[in-house]
C-alpha cells in the first residue's frame, strides 16, 4: 500500500477501534514512503485524532447511517477526506480526488459515489454541519467527555485554555548535554548552523527551536551535544540534583531521556529499571550515543524484594506510569486510548510503587515522584496521601505555593508539557 490516504485510514482504525498505539502504527505504516508522504501521513493521521469527535459528528450529520461492520474504516476515509477540507491548505479538488483515490488500493471502488457526495457536500454544508457541532461541548473541544469533566472540576479558572493548549503542535526542545556545552555554548553552534531557537531562564539546560528539525541536522547529535526532550521533563534531573558518586535509582527509566540527564549533571551510579524490556533496550541505546553507562535491569519497581540487592540508594527517581494527559499534544491518540477507569488503575499502581520504593532510599536521601498527568488524582492527592501516612517523609516545597497538604510543582501544556513534580526527603 502506498497511498497516503489509504494508509491513513487503516492506521486511525488500527488506533482508534483496535486500541493500538500510533507511536507503534505510525513507523509501520510509513515502511517505504517518501519522506514528504511520511510527513503527510503523520500530519493526517495526528490531526484527526485531535479532531475525531467533530469529524464524527459530520459525518453522522451526513450519512444517514454509519459505515460499519466491513466498512467501517471507509468512516475513516470520510474523515480523513473532511479534515483535509477542513484543516490543510490542500486545494479541496485534491483533497476529494486523492482520497476517493484511495478506494482503489482499499479495492472498495464501489464506495467511490458515496465518498465522493459526502466529500462534497461536507464542502457545501460546512458552516452549518460546524455550528451544530460546536453546540455538543465534547465535538466543541475535540475531548473526551470524561476527561473534560475531570479537567473542569481541577481548573475551573483555565480548563478551556488546557484543553486548547492539547489540541496545539508541540515544540521542539532539546537538552544540552552540559558535560559537553553550555547552553550558551551550543546556541551559538545551532546560530551557526542557521538553526533558529529561543532559550529560557526557567529550564536551563533546554533549547526550543523555532521549527522541529532532523536530529542529524543538529550539531553533534550523533555524539550525543544534545538530546531531543520536552523542558519540562528536563526539570526531573534538576529537581534530584545528583551529585558525583552518588548512588541512584530510576526505578521507571525507560527510554532513558532522563537517565541519561542525570548522567551530564554527574558523575554518578546509576540503576536504570524498567518492567518492560523492549523499552528498555531503548535507554542502552540512549546511553551508546551519548557515551554514557549505567546499570540496566527489568524488573518490576513495585516488587524490589525479587531483585533489590539490600544497598540503599542516595537517591531516587520515580517518573511512574500514568495516564499521559499532560502529553496530548504530543499523542493526540491518548486520548481515545485512555478510559476514565484506568486513572483510578493507575492511581493505585504509582501508589504500590511509591510505597514499595521508599524503603530503599537511605536516611537523608532524595526522590522525586514524576508524571506527565494533569490529573490531581496522580499527583497532588497521591503525594498528599503518601504524606499523611508516612512520617519518615519530609516534602521539600519546589515553589512558593507548595505544601504537604497540596504538594508539588504541577506544570500545564503550554511553554512546555504538562508534568507533575514533588520531592521527598527521608528524614534521619
Ligand atoms: C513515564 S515512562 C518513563 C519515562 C522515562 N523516565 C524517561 O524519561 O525516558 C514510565 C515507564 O514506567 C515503566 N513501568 C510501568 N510499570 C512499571 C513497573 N511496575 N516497574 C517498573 N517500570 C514500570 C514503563 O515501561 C515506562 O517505560
Amino acid at each position: 500500500m502506498s497511498n497516503v490516504r489509504a494508509l491513513a485510514a487503516e492506521t486511525l482504525y488500527n488506533v482508534v477501534d483496535k486500541g493500538a498505539s500510533l507511536n507503534q502504527e505510525l513507523p509501520f505504516a510509513s515502511q517505504g514512503l517518501s519522506p514528504k508522504d511520511k510527513a503527510l501521513l503523520q500530519q493526517i493521521c495526528y490531526g484527526v485524532l485531535r479532531y475525531l469527535p467533530s469529524l464524527e459528528n459530520y459525518c453522522q450529520q451526513l450519512l444517514d447511517q454509519p459505515l460499519k461492520g466491513k466498512r467501517r474504516i471507509f468512516q475513516f476515509l470520510l474523515y480523513v477526506g473532511i479534515y483535509q477540507l477542513q484543516h490543510m491548505r490542500v486545494p479541496p479538488h485534491a483533497a476529494i480526488s486523492e482520497t476517493v483515490n484511495a478506494l482503489q488500493q482499499m479495492r472498495a471502488l464501489g464506495l467511490k459515489g458515496l465518498i465522493n457526495a459526502i466529500l462534497r457536500s461536507f464542502q457545501r454544508e460546512q458552516a452549518e454541519l460546524e455550528e451544530k457541532a460546536k453546540q455538543i461541548p465534547v465535538c466543541k473541544f475535540n475531548h473526551p467527555g470524561w476527561f473534560i469533566k475531570q479537567v473542569t472540576a481541577a481548573y475551573p479558572d483555565n480548563w478551556q485554555e488546557i484543553l486548547e493548549a492539547n489540541q496545539l503542535q508541540a515544540p521542539m526542545w532539546l537538552r544540552v548535554n552540559q558535560a559537553q556545552y553550555s547552553t550558551q555554548e551550543y546556541s551559538e553552534m545551532l546560530k551557526a548552523n542557521d538553526i533558529e531557537h529561543t532559550l529560557n531562564a526557567d529550564f536551563p539546560d533546554g533549547i526550543k527551536l523555532a521549527k522541529p528539525c532532523d536530529v542529524y541536522a543538529l550539531p553533534e547529535f550523533d555524539t550525543g551535544a544534545c538530546s531531543v526532550q520536552d523542558a519540562a521533563a528536563q526539570l526531573a534531573a534538576r529537581f534530584l540534583d545528583p551529585q558525583n558518586d552518588d548512588v541512584i535509582l530510576d526505578a521507571c527509566a525507560a527510554p532513558g531521556g532522563k537517565t541519561c540527564h542525570i548522567l551530564e549533571l554527574a558523575d554518578a551510579d546509576v540503576l536504570a529499571l524498567d518492567s518492560d524490556s523492549e523499552r528498555l533496550e531503548r535507554v542502552k541505546q540512549n546511553l551508546v550515543r551519548i557515551g554514557l553507562a549505567a546499570d540496566l535491569q527489568c524488573a518490576d519497581a513495585s516488587q524490589p524484594h525479587i531483585w533489590w540487592d539490600e544497598q540503599q540508594f542516595d537517591r531516587i527517581l520515580l517518573d511512574v506510569p500514568c495516564s499521559a494527559t499532560g502529553v496530548i499534544r504530543r499523542h493526540p491518540d491518548i486520548k481515545w486510548l485512555r478510559r476514565a477507569s484506568d486513572i483510578e488503575d493507575l492511581a493505585n499502581l504509582q501508589g504500590d510503587i511509591l510505597n514499595s520504593i521508599w524503603p530503599l532510599l537511605k536516611p537523608g536521601g532524595t526522590l522525586v515522584y514524576a508524571t506527565c498527568s494533569v490529573l490531581p488524582q496522580e499527583n497532588q492527592q497521591q503525594v498528599a496521601k503518601f504524606l499523611a501516612n508516612n512520617q519518615s517523609a519530609e516534602h521539600i516545597p519546589l515553589h512558593e505555593n507548595d505544601t504537604p497538604t497540596l504538594p508539588g510543582l504541577q506544570l500545564l501544556p503550554g511553554e512546555s508539557d504538562g508534568f507533575y513534580y514533588a520531592k521527598l526527603v527521608k528524614k534521619h
